[in-house]
C-alpha cells in the first residue's frame, strides 16, 4: 500500500462550528507533505485528528491500511507509539538536560539498558548536531537549538510518521533553513512519512514533494511544489505571493461589522 496515511471524506466539528468538510488526502509513505493554509483554515486540527486526539464527526482516516478506531484506546496508544509529533507550543523540559530531554520517550516506552539508551540518545543527538551539548539545560542554548533538540526529541523512537506543526514559527532565516533540512534529512534517514504544517511557503516548497491547501476547511489547491509556483489558482497565488488582497479571508468568520454596528438594511 502507496499510502500510510489516507483522508477519506473527512468532517469535523467543534460543537456545532464546522472547521473540516469532506477532506479527501493521501500522505504517501517515504514523502514530506505539506499542509499549507491560512490562520485559523484547521491544519493543526488535521495532525490532532491524524494523532487520534481527536475523532472525526464524518469519514474515516487510515493509517498502515486500516482505520482508526477512535473508541479503542489500547490501539490508540499503540498507533502513537509509531507518530512523532513536534507541537508548536511543543516545549523541552526545561529543568532536564539535551539529553534526558531526548531520552525520556525511550524511557517513557522501552525498557531499554541504560547504555543502548544513551547510544540512541547520542545518535539522535549527532543527526541534528547536537551531541556536545548533551549536557547543557534549554535555558542554556539558543531557540533554534531548542527547536533541533525537540526534533531529536520527536523522533527518538523512530516513527513511522512524523508530524510537524509550525516548526519554522519564530526562528531566524539560517535556523529556518537548517530546520527544514533536517527535516527532510531525518525523512530520508528513517525511512518516515513527514506531515509538515507552516505558513512558510519558501521553507515548506524547497523540502516538500506535494503540498495541500486548506481554506476554511476544504482543500482548494493541491500539487507538487513546482505546480504550486505556476497555478493560476488565486487562493493559491495569493498565498504563494503573500498578497495581502485576495480570497483568503482576514476576519474570522461570523457577524458582519455592519451587522455588529447596528447598521443592518434600512427599509
Ligand atoms: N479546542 C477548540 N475548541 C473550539 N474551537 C477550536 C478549538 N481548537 C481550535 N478551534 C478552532 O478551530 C479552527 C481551526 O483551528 P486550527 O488550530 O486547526 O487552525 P490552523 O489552521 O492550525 O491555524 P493556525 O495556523 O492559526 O495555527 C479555528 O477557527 C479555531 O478557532
Amino acid at each position: 500500500m502507496p499510502n500510510l496515511v489516507e483522508i477519506r471524506d473527512l468532517h469535523f466539528a467543534y460543537g456545532d462550528r464546522p472547521i473540516l468538510s469532506g477532506l479527501e488526502m493521501d500522505f504517501p509513505r517515504g514523502k514530506v507533505i505539506a499542509v499549507m493554509g491560512g490562520s485559523g483554515s484547521g491544519k493543526t486540527t488535521i495532525l490532532r485528528l491524524i494523532g487520534g486526539q481527536l475523532a472525526p464527526s464524518r469519514g474515516s482516516i487510515a493509517v498502515n491500511g486500516a482505520a482508526i478506531d477512535f473508541d479503542d484506546t489500547p490501539a490508540l496508544y499503540r498507533m502513537r507509539r509509531n507518530m512523532g509529533m513536534l507541537f508548536q507550543h511543543g516545549a523541552l523540559f526545561t529543568d532536564l538536560t539535551v539529553f534526558e530531554n531526548v531520552a525520556f520517550p525511550l524511557r517513557e516506552h522501552s525498557d531499554l539498558p541504560d547504555e543502548l539508551l544513551r547510544d540512541l540518545v547520542l545518535m539522535k543527538l549527532q543527526a541534528v548536531g547536537l551531541r556536545n551539548a548533551a549536557q547543557l539545560k534549554p535555558a542554556e542554548i539558543s531557540g533554534g537549538m531548542a527547536r533541533r533538540v525537540a526534533l531529536a526529541r520527536a523522533v527518538a523512537l523512530d516513527p513511522q510518521l512524523i508530524m510537524y506543526d509550525e516548526p519554522f514559527a519564530g526562528l531566524d532565516p539560517i535556523s529556518m533553513g537548517v530546520t527544514a533540512n533536517l527535516i527532510r534529512r531525518l525523512n530520508d534517514a528513517l525511512g518516515s512519512t513527514s506531515i509538515l504544517v507552516s505558513h512558510d511557503v519558501h521553507e515548506s516548497f524547497s523540502i516538500a514533494d506535494y503540498v495541500y491547501f486548506l481554506s476554511q476547511g476544504r482543500i482548494v489547491a493541491h500539487g507538487t511544489p513546482q505546480q504550486m509556483q505556476a497555478s493560476d489558482d488565486p487562493y493559491v497565488k495569493q498565498f504563494v505571493h503573500a498578497e495581502a488582497d485576495g480570497p483568503v479571508p482576514f476576519h474570522y468568520p461570523g457577524r458582519s461589522l455592519a451587522e455588529d454596528l447596528g447598521l443592518g438594511a434600512r427599509s
